[in-house]
Order: structure tokens, then sequence, then C-alpha cells
């Protein structure tokens, strides 16, 4: 694993300079195996980047017939919810962009229970993936070129929160998991450390001044972190990249 961190002033540098990343493992990935698949995030940071996507000098640079869509998290709500992470990129981006509408493989929130939703989506994935053969050598494991995470102000990422029981799933490549805190209490449905982990380039974007200690920690390995903060486990085989603002 490589890491890396950069500090940016504005929103709108870091999202280009997270547009330009989007691009360039776009055409490295079509070298490779023909199809580039990335795992969006929710949340507020990614959104900017989402609106620079369907822009020049972005737009016409991204392989958009052969770029399949999948999501990192989703709340179990309609997908035309307000908060709704399919809905946020689907107004920012993929409305505005030429990609297959069967090449956007959202997370299924109206099905009977986050848990059935997550078992229909782990199914998702291993069909998806086993099709453009984007598995690690060794377990099998979905890889996707691109990873988006974001991170809370508890340290969560994805919808992995601290002290969740999903923290040690080791076999599901999908899981529900409760919102810590929370009344009423939300669901949400999200993918799990082996699957992060497997990715080729994982690329955190995390904004607002609070954050920026536990990033800190993060970057520094402490121990404490690794054990307080999600985020911190995040040690993806291929690039782990951290864009901070
Ligand atoms: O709950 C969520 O928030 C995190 C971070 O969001 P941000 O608003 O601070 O950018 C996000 O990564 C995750 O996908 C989302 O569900």
């Amino acid at each position: 694993m490589t890491t890396n961190a950069q500090q940016f002033q504005t929103l709108q540098a870091l999202s280009t300079a997270a547009a330009e990343l989007f691009c360039r493992v776009a055409q490295q990935s079509l070298k490779e195996h023909a199809h580039f698949t990335v795992a969006l995030s929710g949340g507020s940071t990614p959104r900017l980047l989402y609106e620079y996507l369907c822009q020049e000098p972005y737009l016409s640079r991204i392989p958009w017939s052969k770029t399949h869509i999948f999501w990192g998290d989703e709340r179990y709500v309609p997908s035309d919810h307000p908060d709704s992470n399919f809905a946020m990129a689907s107004q920012a981006l993929i409305q505005h962009v030429p990609l297959p509408v069967e090449h956007i493989h959202r997370i299924p929130t109206e099905l009977a229970s986050p848990e059935q939703t997550a078992e229909v989506y782990e199914t998702t994935l291993r069909k998806c993936l086993s099709v453009f053969d984007h598995r690690s050598q060794q377990n099998n494991l979905p890889v996707f070129d691109l990873i988006l995470l974001g991170m809370g102000p508890d340290g969560h990422t994805a919808s992995l929160f601290p002290e969740s029981p999903v923290l040690e799933e080791h076999t599901r490549w999908v899981a529900a998991t409760p919102v810590p805190n929370l009344n009423p209490p939300v669901r949400r449905i999200t993918l799990t450390y082996p699957v992060l982990n497997a990715g080729k380039t994982v690329l955190f974007l995390v904004s607002g001044k609070q954050k920026q200690a536990i990033v800190q920690q993060i970057l520094n390995h402490s121990q404490e972190a690794r054990q307080q903060y999600p985020a911190a486990r995040i040690n993806p085989s291929g690039n782990l990249l951290w864009m901070l603002v």
C-alpha cells in the first residue's frame, strides 16, 4: 500500500484534484481490463466533485460507456429521499452523463429490510465483479478500481461506525448497520472492510476543521486511532490517498 495525503485551501481545489485523479484512474482501468468500476460515497463533501465530473475538461475524459457505478454505503430510505446517497449522486452527476442505465448499481433500499437489501447488493457485486473479472487473486474479493470514501466527525467511514459489530465482519461483503445515537434510528447498508480494503485505489475526501486532528492521528498510525476511528482501519492492498480541506 502507498499512502499519500494532500491538504487543499478550498473545496474547489480539492474537487479539481479529485476529478483529475478520477479521470486518470478511469483511463488506466480501461487500458488494464476494459471496464472502470467505482464505488461512490455519500455525504456533502463529494458533491462538488460529482458536479465537476459532468463538465469539461473531465466529462469527455471518462469512458462512460465502460464505467460501472456502485455505492459504498446507503441510508435505508427511498431512492428519491433527500438523505439518499444515490439521490445525491444522481442529481449531481448521473443524470448528466452518458452512463448506460444498466451500469448504475444502486443499493436497492426498496426491499423489505436493510438486511435483505445488504444480501441482494452482495449478490449484485458478486455477479458484476465476476463478469468483469475484478477479483483479487488470493481471496476472490471484488477489486474496485476506485473507491471514494468520506469521514464523519466520529471517525466513521462509509457506514462503519465506532463500536459497530460490522467492524468485525470478515465474511460478508455488505452488511446492514444501525447508526448510533439517532432518534428515530435510521438504518444503513455498508460495504465491509474486506471489500473496502481490496480496492485498487481508495480516495478519502474529508472536509471540516474539526476532523483534521483525527486525520493526523490516523496518518500517524496511532494505535488509539485504530481502535477509536473506523476510518483508521482502511488499509487497502492498493493505493490510499487522503484529500483534505
Ligand atoms: O454519513 C455519511 O457521511 C460520510 C461523511 O460525509 P461528509 O458530509 O462529512 O462528507 C460519508 O462518507 C458517508 O458516505 C455518508 O453516508
